[in-house]
C-alpha cells in the first residue's frame, strides 16, 4: 500500500486528511514537526509527503532540496495557508510535485495525491527496468525476468522479503541482488544458515551473548543481528528457525532492538530482513510448526524462483556464461559445446537446479580437458541414463499413440457404434503393445498393467499372437 506522510503542525488538518486518504486506500501517517517528519520519511520509505511551509521548527520549502537529494526521495506536495507566488515558484524549482492551498477543496487534495502516486509508480517502473544491477543472474526467460522485476521493486523499498524455491534455484543470489541494488548496499550482507546451526547455538549466534552467559562464554560476543546494522540480514532456510527464537526475532524486527543472551541492556540494530526457504511455510503455519505472526511479518513480499526445468531456454545462456568465466582455463583454452551436448542438457529435469547445472558443466570440462568441445559422452552417466529412459518412454508412448489412435479416430465421424469403436481401440492397443515389446509377455504386462492371464485372454479374444 502506498505510504503518505503529512507534515503539518495543525492537527485538525492532519486528521481530516488521514480520514479522507485512508478511504482512498493509502497508508497514511502524520507528524507535527519538521524534524519528526524528516526522520519518518526515510525510516518508513514514504512515497508521498504533504509538507506544510511554516512549521514550528523550520520551513518546509527550504527542506525540499535536502529531501530530494536522497535516491529514494518521496514526491512532495507543498501545502500552505498563505499562498504566494514566490513560494510556489521556489517549490516547483526545488522539484516539488505540486503546491496547493489549504483552503482549496478536498477534491484538489485527492487529485494531487492520485496524480503524484501515478507519476511515482511510472518512475519506479522505469527505474526498475533500467537500473537494477543483475550481472550475476543469468537468464532471459519470461519467468526469470519477472523475478528480476520483483528484485528491482524490492530494492527500492525496505520491507521484509521471503524468497522461495527449490534448492539451487538462486535464493541466496537473488537476495544479494536485492541488497546490492538497495540503499543499504554500503553496509553488510550477513548470512545466517538456520539449517546449519545447532539449536543450542541459534540464539547466541543471532542475538550475541555477554561474558558468563553460559558455560564457555569467556567473553562477550556480538551476534549476527548486530553485525547487520544498516545492512541486510539474510535468514537462509528460515523454516528451520525454532519457534521460541521466532518469537524473540519478531520482537527484534518490530522494535529494531533486542537483548543479547544473558544481557540486561537492549542493543539497537536497524537491518533489512530477507528470508529464504524451500519449504511451504504456509502449510507449516497450519500445522503449528511455524508462528503465524512471524510468517506474516517476513512474508510482506514474496519472490518465488522457478525450477530450472520450467525455464530450459536459460540453460544455454548459463552454460555459455559459466564456460567463458571459468577461471581454471586460460582464454585460449576455453571449452566450447556441441549442439548434442546442449540437447542432452535440455532433456534432463535438473532436481538440483542451477547449482547442479554448474557442477555438471565443471565435471564435463574436467572430463574433456582444456580447449575441448563438450559432447554428450562427457556428461556423468546418471544424467545420460535418465535421458535414455526419458527418450525411450516418450518414444513408446508416441509410437503407440500414432499407430493406434489415428485409424480409430478417423472412423469416429463415420458409422462406427461406440461399442465397435472401443473394441477396435482395444485390439489396436494390444497389437502395438506386443509389437513394441517384440512379443515379450513379461514386458507387455509391465507396461500395460495387465496380468498374464488377462493378457492371454485378450490375445485370444482378438486373435493376436506374441511374435
Ligand atoms: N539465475 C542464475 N544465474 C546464474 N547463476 C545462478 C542463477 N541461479 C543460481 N545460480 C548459481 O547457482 C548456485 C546456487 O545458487 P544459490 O546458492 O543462490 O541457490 P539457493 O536457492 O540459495 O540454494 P539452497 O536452497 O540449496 O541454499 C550458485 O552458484 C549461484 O550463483
Amino acid at each position: 500500500m502506498p505510504k503518505v506522510l503529512i507534515i503539518d503542525d495543525d492537527e485538525l488538518i492532519c486528521e481530516t486528511l488521514v480520514k479522507v486518504f485512508n478511504r482512498m486506500g493509502y497508508d497514511i501517517f502524520y507528524q507535527l514537526t519538521l524534524k519528526d517528519g524528516l526522520e519518518q520519511i526515510f525510516a518508513d520509505n514514504i512515497d508521498i509527503v504533504f509538507l506544510d511551509v511554516s512549521l514550528p521548527d523550520g520551513n518546509g520549502l527550504q527542506a525540499i532540496k535536502s529531501i530530494k537529494k536522497h535516491p529514494f526521495a518521496p514526491e512532495i506536495i507543498i501545502i500552505t495557508g498563505n499562498e504566494n507566488i514566490d513560494g510556489a515558484e521556489l517549490a516547483i524549482r526545488s522539484n516539488a510535485w505540486d503546491y496547493i492551498s489549504k483552503t482549496g477543496s478536498m477534491k484538489k487534495f485527492k487529485f494531487a495525491l492520485d496524480r503524484a502516486f501515478e507519476y511515482r509508480k511510472q518512475k519506479q517502473a522505469v527505474q526498475s527496468k533500467h537500473t537494477v544491477k543483475r550481472d550475476l543472474i543469468i537468464g532471459e526467460s519470461p519467468l526469470i525476468l519477472s523475478c528480476i522485476d520483483k528484485v528491482s521493486k524490492a530494492a527500492v523499498n525496505d520491507i521484509p522479503v521471503l524468497i522461495s524455491g527449490e534448492t539451487g534455484t538462486g535464493k541466496e543470489l537473488f537476495s544479494r541482488m536485492i541488497h546490492i541494488n538497495s540503499k543499504r548496499s554500503h553496509a553488510g550482507f550477513i548470512v545466517v544458515d538456520c539449517a546449519a546451526l545447532p539449536e543450542y547455538l541459534v540464539e547466541s549466534t543471532l542475538f550475541g551473548h555477554v561474558k558468563g552467559a553460559f558455560t564457555g562464554a569467556d567473553s562477550s560476543k556480538a551476534g549476527l543481528m548486530e553485525m547487520a546494522d544498516k545492512g541486510t540480514l539474510f535468514l537462509d532456510e528460515v523454516g528451520e528457525l525454532p519457534l521460541n527464537i521466532q518469537k524473540k526475532f519478531l520482537r527484534a524486527l518490530q522494535e529494531k532492538q533486542f537483548r543479547p543472551v544473558g544481557g540486561q541492556n537492549e542493543i539497537k540494530s536497524d537491518f533489512r530482513l530477507i528470508s529464504a526457504t524451500h519449504r511451504d511455510i504456509g502449510a507449516m503455519v497450519k500445522e503449528n510448526k511455524f508462528r503465524e505472526d512471524f510468517y506474516f511479518r517476513i512474508f510482506s513480499m514474496n519472490i518465488h524462483l522457478p525450477p530450472l526445468k520450467d525455464r530450459k531456454d536459460d540453460i544455454k545462456l548459463i552454460v555459455q556464461n559459466h564456460l567463458s568465466n571459468n577461471k581454471n582455463f586460460s582464454k585460449e583454452n576455453l571449452c566450447s559445446v556441441s549442439d548434442e551436448f546442449l540437447r542432452e542438457l535440455q532433456i534432463y529435469d535438473w532436481p538440483g537446479n542451477v547449482r547442479e547445472l554448474i557442477t555438471i558443466i565443471d565435471l564435463a570440462q574436467s572430463e574433456a580437458g582444456a580447449g575441448s568441445i563438450l559432447f554428450p559422452h562427457h556428461l556423468p552417466s546418471h544424467l545420460r541414463v535418465f535421458n535414455i529412459r526419458n527418450k525411450f518412454d516418450n518414444s513408446t508412448v508416441r509410437d503407440m499413440s500414432e499407430d493406434f489412435v489415428s485409424p480409430a479416430v478417423q472412423n469416429i465421424g463415420n458409422t462406427l457404434k461406440f461399442k465397435d469403436y472401443i473394441e477396435k481401440m482395444k485390439c489396436e492397443y494390444l497389437r502395438v503393445l506386443l509389437s513394441n515389446v517384440q512379443g515379450n509377455i513379461q514386458h507387455a504386462c509391465k507396461r500395460s498393467g495387465l496380468s498374464k492371464s488377462q493378457l492371454y485372454r485378450l490375445m485370444q479374444q482378438y486373435d493376436l499372437k506374441n511374435n
